[in-house]
């Protein structure tokens, strides 16, 4: 049986009197779109949060390719190679578009007075930036050094996109990444999610957005009260139903569906 990449069981957080987290589980497969719905306050945040390194639960187990993990920092899990990307982008809009995909970790040219005084390595970083734009067919970007802020909010998404998926080695989680966009845009970053997959990096999506979620998931997490209260996949719903089981007007099915 295929393990999942990325485990939890029980999680619980709190802040306050307010469960965020009530004794939640999670899986992702290898290779899959997994959505994650649910109404707002449901938990879909503090969830994400608890398994990208943002906050540290207060129960519960995280396993990353069967090892159990506690991620100490974003930064933490960053290094374990799952990447987030939240709704609040996290982008330098006066600095250029490799510069922003770079930021944090930049590449910096061989010193001899130790990291500290080494200088940035602007060509290697502004191909590997270019590369990975082409890469995901981000070819519309013409310019690698263009500011952030000249770019349209799809193509911001896409750099967003791009990043999480050129160094989140292992899952890429995005946080509802075409609510801010048009029609369009909207398509060409659900393009760009299955492009991801292909290349076979999951995906964990968190969505409002019906259409898109029953479009490019392969699994969906309906999550509610703090827990995962069932796992469908699109075929066998409607949205309808899935938005009844999400808000408790209809029973949901009962154990999680495997991958
Ligand atoms: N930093 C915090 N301090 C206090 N309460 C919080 C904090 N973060 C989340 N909560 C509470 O935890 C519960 C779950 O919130 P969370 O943001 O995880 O839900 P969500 O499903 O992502 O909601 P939405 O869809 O509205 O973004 C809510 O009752 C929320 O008010």
């Amino acid at each position: 049986m295929t393990e999942p990449i990325l485990k939890a069981r029980n999680l619980v957080k709190r802040y306050g009197k307010v469960t965020a987290l009530d004794h939640c589980d999670f899986e992702l497969m290898p290779g899959e779109i997994l959505a994650v719905i649910g109404d707002n306050g449901a938990g879909k945040s503090s969830l994400i949060k608890a398994l990208s390194g943002a906050v540290q639960p207060d129960g519960g187990e995280i396993w990353l390719d069967g090892k159990k993990v506690e991620f100490a920092s974003p930064l933490d899990a960053r290094a374990h190679g799952i990447e987030c990307v939240y709704q609040t982008l996290a982008m330098s809009p006066a600095l250029s578009i490799a510069d922003n995909m770079f930021m944090g970790r930049e590449l910096r040219k061989p010193g001899i007075m130790g990291s500290l005084f080494r200088k940035l390595d602007r060509p290697a970083m502004e191909k590997f930036a270019r590369e990975k734009l082409n890469e995901l067919g981000l070819m519309t970007i013409q310019n690698i050094n263009q500011a952030v802020e000249t770019l349209s909010g799809g193509q911001r998404q896409g750099v967003a996109v791009a990043r999480a998926a050129a160094f989140g080695s292992k899952v890429v989680i995005l946080d509802e990444p075409t609510a801010a966009l048009g029609v369009k845009e909207s398509r060409r970053v659900l393009e760009l999610i299955r492009d991801v997959r292909s290349r076979g990096i999951p995906i964990i999506l968190i969505s409002h957005n019906m259409p898109h979620v029953f479009e490019v998931a392969d699994r969906i997490h309906i999550h509610r009260l703090g827990k995962r209260l069932c796992v469908i996949r699109p075929d066998d719903y409607t949205m309808s139903d899935a938005v009844a089981f999400m808000t408790g007007a209809k029973e949901a099915p009962g154990e999680p569906m495997a991958a």
